[in-house]
């Protein structure tokens, strides 16, 4: 059995960042990772840009000018602007080479055709000059950056379709056991209603993972070996829940062994989540995560996802704050615990029903308590470590 912090370790030194790329259409990239460095098509702005709605003027030593013309955003003409006159101007709209400053219509009076000023404007004014932003040929967006909604529509604005990314690693979730039926079918005795896929699967798309597909494995020695054989050829992770612990029909444990998975570590000394197995065979990650759904989903959120966001280039921890308690907490058994709790400005209150089948407690909390093994109780106003979940 090993520690929390050397389960952890062993999981961040072996994810390692997927190093295949692909090309998406820009749409399909929110949150990628970029795998080229991107040089700018164009200059941007592609031409120089009235940053106000006014008049473009060429600039002389008096504040009248008269008005000879005018430019919308959309236009491609270019009248020629004399010294001492001003052309209507808009937003968005290319300033004429020959204009040197745009004065906001607020500031300016119109009268028969000309156009008087409050004051002399200051040179290139509300004026954005070509390539302002980036220039043709320039470093717009350096490789490994993640294209958040900024960087897409940078990008888009620099008019390209296809982006060089990273791909995202491919993930099988599988679940065992004979007792799992799915909604929809007759809840007899002795069955429940299969739901850590479906949480599993949520968690990832809710981190932007889309390669993920799901199985099933009966109880039996055969069809777990074959599936998984299958799954770890084609995936880059395998996530199993069920099936780890030492039940006569836990058979994930001894397949993994037929298809010579190395063990990284087997039992972590915690609560929930004790019989978690990480292993590894040929590029393949494999979590066995505990059946129990609440101790699935800590073991998640603990271990797989610093594991997942590695392989995809994110930030791989969870964030870690230390919150005052308000509430009071007795711990049984000497195991260090994750705990179930809602974290607010500060403060953290431990909730009610840890146990690790308890998915509704689930539903409230959004970080997690960690309690160390020799620590009895919690008290109100202790300090603890609070991991907050990405909810
Ligand atoms: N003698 C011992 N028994 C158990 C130990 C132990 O150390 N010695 N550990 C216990 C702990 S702690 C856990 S956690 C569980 C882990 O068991 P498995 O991972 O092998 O999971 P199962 O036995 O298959 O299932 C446990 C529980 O979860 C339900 N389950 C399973 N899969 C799903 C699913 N996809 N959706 C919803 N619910 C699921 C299953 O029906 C069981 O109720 O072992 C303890 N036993
Ligand atoms: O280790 Mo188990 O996950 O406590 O129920």
């Amino acid at each position: 059995m090993v520690s929390i912090e050397e389960a952890l370790n062993a999981v961040l030194k072996n994810s390692k960042k997927i190093s295949s790329e692909t090309k998406l259409p820009l749409e399909n990239c929110t949150n990628a990772i970029l795998s080229q460095d991107i040089f700018s098509p164009i200059n941007m702005p592609p031409f120089r840009q009235s940053a106000m709605d006014g008049y473009a003027v060429n600039a002389h030593e008096h504040l009248s000018y008269s008005l000879v013309g005018e430019v919308k955003a959309g236009d491609s003409h270019q009248p020629k602007i004399n010294s001492g006159e001003a052309i209507r101007i808009f937003t968005g709209a290319p300033v004429p080479s020959s204009a040197n400053a745009v004065v906001i219509q607020e500031e300016v009076e119109v009268k028969n055709g000309n156009i008087f000023l409050e004051k002399f404007p200051r040179e290139k004014q509300n004026i954005r000059p070509a390539g302002e932003q980036v220039r043709e040929g320039e470093l717009a967006l350096k490789k490994g950056s993640k294209l958040t909604p900024a960087e897409i529509g940078y990008l888009a604005s620099l008019g390209l379709e296809n982006i060089p990314i990273y791909k995202k690693p491919a993930i099988a979730i599988v679940t065992t056991g004979n007792e799992l039926i799915s909604a929809g079918e007759t809840l007899t005795y002795g069955k429940i209603y299969e739901s850590n896929s479906k949480m599993l699967k949520s968690a990832l798309i809710s981190l932007g993972f889309d390669k993920i597909s799901l199985h099933t494995v009966k109880d039996s020695y055969e069809d777990t070996y074959h599936k998984l054989k299958d799954l770890i050829a084609e995936n880059d992770l395998v996530l199993i829940t069920g099936g780890v612990s030492v039940g006569d029909y836990d058979f994930v444990g001894q397949a993994l062994k037929g298809l010579e998975t190395k063990e990284i570590f087997y039992k972590v000394n915690q609560k929930p989540g004790k019989p978690l197995f990480f292993g590894k065979n040929g590029r393949t990650l494999i979590f066995g995560l505990p059946g129990n759904p609440a101790a699935a989903l800590t073991c998640f959120y603990m271990y797989v996802y610093p594991s997942v966001q590695k392989m995809a280039g994110y930030d791989p921890l969870l964030k870690k704050v230390i919150a005052t308690s308000s509430s009071h907490f007795v711990k049984k058994g000497d195991r260090p615990q994750f705990l179930k709790a809602i974290y607010k400005e500060g403060k953290v209150t431990v909730l009610e029903g840890q146990s690790s089948a308890m998915l509704q407690t689930f539903t409230l909390a959004n970080a997690l308590v960690k309690m160390d093994g020799d620590r009895e109780e919690i008290k109100i106003n202790d300090s603890l470590e609070v991991f907050l979940l990405p909810v």
